[in-house]
């Protein structure tokens, strides 16, 4: 291409210098014709002179010779001195002597008239005054004299060119015939002869010649100059191709390089042998977070992590890229910032100018293969799903079921193709009722569920939820519904499971309070409607505490298990009995319409549960204390009428009543107790807590050997307050700590104060709680306080209930030992009332049995009572230990405990508490006694 262009270049040159040349040869041509044309003319003067000479030597050596004497030739006056100058012939004619001189003149005058050539005979001293030579001559004669043989030139004579050639005119013997007399010798040079030639026929000539030449270059010059013009022609005609042929190359290569840069697969081109990366397009450097110029000239490890080859290709890579065919590679790529990309090579190998290449197409699958992963995960996951997945298409015929439908339902696909299967027409029917409902409400819905009794191919039924839902395209059409199968039998029943239980107990299988809300609520506004009333009786056991504490939760359990199976059988199916928890039930009589009804009802339950109750070979003889409250007397709401069947239940507990039915002015007594709730909190920091002290006598003698300390609280307005009102709620409050803590305090004091005081103080036992016996470190505490105050532990009795020891038996135990060890005595308060487990007191290390004033209460009047009492001081002292009887307050009693040997008594009889001033003087007026 670029010689075509120079040719290009060239081409005008080559015309010009065509040209410079033709000219040139046609100066030579006119230069050459015209020095011809002077040889020629010269020749011809050569000629012309060569004749003169000839002629002039042949008259020389004649002597001259004798022409007749005429006008033409007269005798020569320069010959006079010769003697026969004139002569006559025999005839008489005169004839006179023509030397050469005169002769050659005469020819040349001939020559000058008829051929127009010239001749002239000069000499430096010219006899005639024609013969004198011109100034032309005169130089020739000059440079002949100098040696110069002849001269040569082109002068203008008579307005006419002539060629003038002259030369020497030596003088020769014969010579001096004529010119001795003017003192030539021989060989001296005389003079010389010009000859002229006309030169116009010679410029003719030339003119011709040079019209020829002219014609024959400007042949040439023109048949040169179509040369050239066809030269250019081809020449251009290949520049063009040329030029063509790049410009298709250009716009091949401009189009590839554009395909190669916006390609969006990376392509690589490398060095087989040195793994030199020749160049890539963007797509690739983009690929590897790099740019082209990063990745050209680098070896291909820059872009494989684990190369091993010296060309940076791992050995696998290798081996597989040998395939000349090439091959679709799995490899990875590092990116720039550390990355793995995963891609797909389709190598080839190629050759280009002898280098073993190989090109890669490099296609990014990380993200196709994080997709098929994700599609591989989804699918297995949708097959392995432990529910029914079915897919159908626009007809409800089902496309794909999963591997848990099929097991399920124990049918296959093709099963389900079949338009007699149910499942097949189930789903018919829902997808067309589905589409129908979209169709006519333009909107297809985007899911919608149902539970119903599925079938299985072997005909048993389960439930299930079924769920559909329209399954979109990629252009957001509608193409296949999804179906979700779920057995929902487990879930059904957990339901009704459920439902039961939230609404009934759990032991009992009795309504909750929840059922007993919503059966009490909706028994009111029946009753509201019709005018009539609803009856709620509650009722809590007896001691269940004490039975439960003593025997055990399992028989407490099981007696409350019979007490329900009795409670049922003594009402309706239209009344409802419902366990509150605990021992409380609640009876609701929605259709009794009297008073009386219902107490005959109350009276029936009553007597049910008060039949002796047999579990484990025992008998357990039951009581129930019942409240009674009505709708509408007595509330319009279940929380209502239960609340004051509570309080009712109460004033039956308390009164020893077993039936009680609401009455407003029990509202009052539990505002009451709430007031005490809340005064109770200030009654220790504003000192109104205080100790007495009821005397234990020697049952023998009746001398004071012991005290009890009994809490009181003098209430700023309600007076003293009985322990029995405020200590149950200082249990449930927390603040039974702090005043069990106070009480040990008081009473420690009181004795260091009765010893300091040089009383001899007796043993004094104060009263635990079972919250109080909850506190590990309590046996610590009394030990503590005891040492605080600088009292003997023997001086010190704790009071315990069967009930408190029972809830957690051994860790009563070890509290017990530990305050034995320390020296503290220990009473078991109210015994007799629980279920103590004989094995059990024989373990504890008791000091003090305290028979409970219910038994003392009926001594000489009942005689279970007696027995009761009776083994009770044997037990006692089987076991060595000490029988307190409480609560005396007859003789008769006092009598009876004589008789069978208990050993102190405590109660009215004797002594009722006492404040700490009227025990003291007590105390000290024994003593002094
Ligand atoms: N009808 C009658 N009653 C008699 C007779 N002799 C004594 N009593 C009463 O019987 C209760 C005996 O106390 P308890 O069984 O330990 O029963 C005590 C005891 O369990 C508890 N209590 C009293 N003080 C404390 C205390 O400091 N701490 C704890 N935790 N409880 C205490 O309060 C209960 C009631 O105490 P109090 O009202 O003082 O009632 C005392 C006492 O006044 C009698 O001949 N006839």
């Amino acid at each position: 291409m670029e010689s075509a262009k120079a040719l290009r270049i060239l081409w005008p040159l080559g015309l010009i210098l065509w040209t410079g040349l033709i000219l040139l040869l046609g100066y030579q041509q006119q230069q050459h014709h015209r020095q011809a044309v002077l040889d020629m003319a010269r020749a011809e003067a050569i000629g012309s002179y060569n004749k003169d000479l000839v002629y002039r030597r042949w008259v020389a050596r004649q002597g001259g010779v004798y022409v007749s004497t005429s006008a033409y030739t007269p005798a020569n006056p320069y010959l006079a001195h010769l003697p026969e100058r004139d002569i006559t012939t025999s005839t008489g004619k005169p004839l006179t002597l023509v030397n050469p001189a005169y002769m050659t003149r005469q020819v040349h005058e001939l020559a000058t008239e008829q051929y127009g050539n010239r001749g002239h005979i000069t000499s430096r001293k010219p006899l005639r005054p024609e013969n004198a030579p011109d100034a032309w001559e005169r130089a020739s004669l000059e440079a002949f004299a100098q040696g110069v043989p002849e001269t040569l030139s082109v002068a203008e004579i008579d307005g006419a060119p002539y060629l003038r050639l002259m030369r020497p005119m030596i003088t020769e013997v014969p010579c001096l015939k004529c010119h001795a007399c003017q003192g030539y010798q021989a060989g001296e040079q005389r003079g010389g002869i010009s000859v002229s030639i006309p030169l116009r026929p010679y410029q003719a000539i030339q003119a011709q010649l040079t019209r020829l030449g002219t014609i024959h270059l400007a042949i040439l010059w023109l048949l040169g100059l179509l040369f050239f013009l066809y030269f250019k022609r081809v020449v251009d005609a290949r520049i063009r191709e040329v030029e063509q042929a790049r410009s298709a190359v250009e716009q091949s290569e401009r189009k590839y390089r554009l395909l190669f840069n916006e390609m969006e697969i990376g392509f690589g081109l490398a060095d087989t042998a040195s793994g030199e990366i020749l160049d890539c397009n963007p797509c690739l450097a983009r690929l590897v977070e790099r740019s082209p110029a990063e990745l050209i000239g680098q070896k291909q490890s820059i872009l494989h992590p684990e190369a091993t080859t010296p060309e940076g290709l791992t050995e696998d890579f290798v081996a597989r890229r040998q395939a000349p065919q090439g091959n679709i590679l799995n490899a990875q790529l590092l990116t720039k910032s550390g990355q793995i990309r995963e891609v797909e090579i389709q190598t080839r190998r190629l050759e280009l100018d002898g280098r073993q290449l190989f090109l890669g197409m490099f296609k990014d699958v990380t993200d196709l293969h994080a997709h098929a992963r994700q599609s591989f995960l989804l699918l297995q996951a949708i097959e392995q799903s432990p529910i029914a997945i079915l897919i159908t298409d626009l007809q409800g015929v089902p496309q794909y079921i999963n591997r848990y439908f099929s097991v399920q339902k124990g049918y296959r696909l093709a099963d389900l193709q079949r338009s007699d299967n149910p499942v097949h027409q189930f789903l018919r029917r829902h997808i067309a009722d589905f589409r129908q409902n979209g169709a006519a409400t333009g909107i297809v819905p985007a899911d919608w569920t149902e539970e119903r009794l599925a079938q299985r191919k072997n005909g048993s039924t389960y439930w299930e939820r079924s769920s559909f839902s329209p399954v979109y395209d990629q252009q957001g059409q509608l193409s296949h519904f999804l179906m979700l199968g779920e057995d929902i039998s487990d879930e059904k029943n957990s339901a009704l499971q459920f439902e039961y239980l939230a609404t009934h107990d759990s032991l009992t299988g009795l309504a909750n309070r929840l059922l007993l809300h919503d059966r009490t609520d909706q028994a009111i506004l029946k009753a509201k409607r019709q005018r009539q009333q609803v009856f709620l009786l509650l009722l809590d056991l007896d001691r269940f505490k004490i039975v439960n504490d003593s025997l055990g939760h399992d028989i407490g359990d099981q007696l409350l298990l019979q007490v329900a199976e009795r409670l049922r059988g003594a009402v309706r199916e239209s009344d409802t009995v419902a366990r509150l928890g605990g021992d409380e039930f609640v009876v609701l009589f929605p259709e009794v319409n009297s008073d009386a009804t219902i107490v005959d009802l109350a009276e029936s339950i009553r007597r049910a549960i008060a039949n002796p109750i047999r579990i484990q070979q025992r008998e357990i003889l039951v009581t129930a204390s019942i409240g009674l409250s009505q709708y509408p007397a007595h509330g319009d709401s279940c929380a209502e009428l239960i609340r004051h069947a509570d309080l009712a239940m109460y004033r039956a507990k308390e009164s020893g009543n077993c039936l009680c039915s609401f009455d407003p002015a029990m509202d009052q007594r539990m505002a009451e107790t709430l007031e005490i709730e809340s005064d109770l909190r200030y009654a220790l920091t504003r000192d109104q807590l205080l100790l007495h002290y009821q005397p234990k006598v020697a049952c023998a003698t009746g001398q004071l050997i012991g005290m009890e300390a009994l809490l009181r609280w003098r209430h700023p307005e309600k007076g003293l307050i009985s322990p029995a009102l405020f200590i149950p709620v200082a249990e449930q409050t927390g603040l039974i700590g702090e005043i069990g803590s106070w009480v040990l305090d008081t009473v420690c004091r009181q004795i260091a104060d009765w010893q300091r005081n040089g009383l001899q103080p007796v043993t004094v036992a104060i009263n635990l709680s079972a919250r109080q016996f909850e506190r590990a470190d309590l046996a610590c505490q009394i030990h503590d306080q005891l040492q605080d105050c600088g009292v003997a532990a023997g001086l010190l009795e704790v009071e315990l209930t069967e009930g408190l020891i029972m809830k957690k038996p051994l860790a009563a135990v070890q509290i017990m030992e530990q305050l034995k060890q320390y020296g503290v005595r220990i009473a078991l308060d109210d015994f007799g009332t629980g279920y103590s487990s004989l094995n059990y007191l024989r373990r504890f290390p008791l000091d003090v049995l305290k028979i409970d004033r219910s038994f003392v209460d009926d001594l000489g009047e009942d005689r279970s009572a007696e027995a009761v009492a009776t083994s009770i001081v044997s037990i006692a002292h089987s076991l060595g230990l000490q029988a307190v009887a409480e609560g005396v307050e007859t003789e008769i009693q006092l009598r009876f405990l004589r008789q069978i040997g208990c050993d102190q008594v405590q109660g009215y009889y004797f002594h009722k508490p006492l404040p700490v001033e009227a025990i003291t003087e007590l105390l000290a007026r024994s003593q002094q006694g």
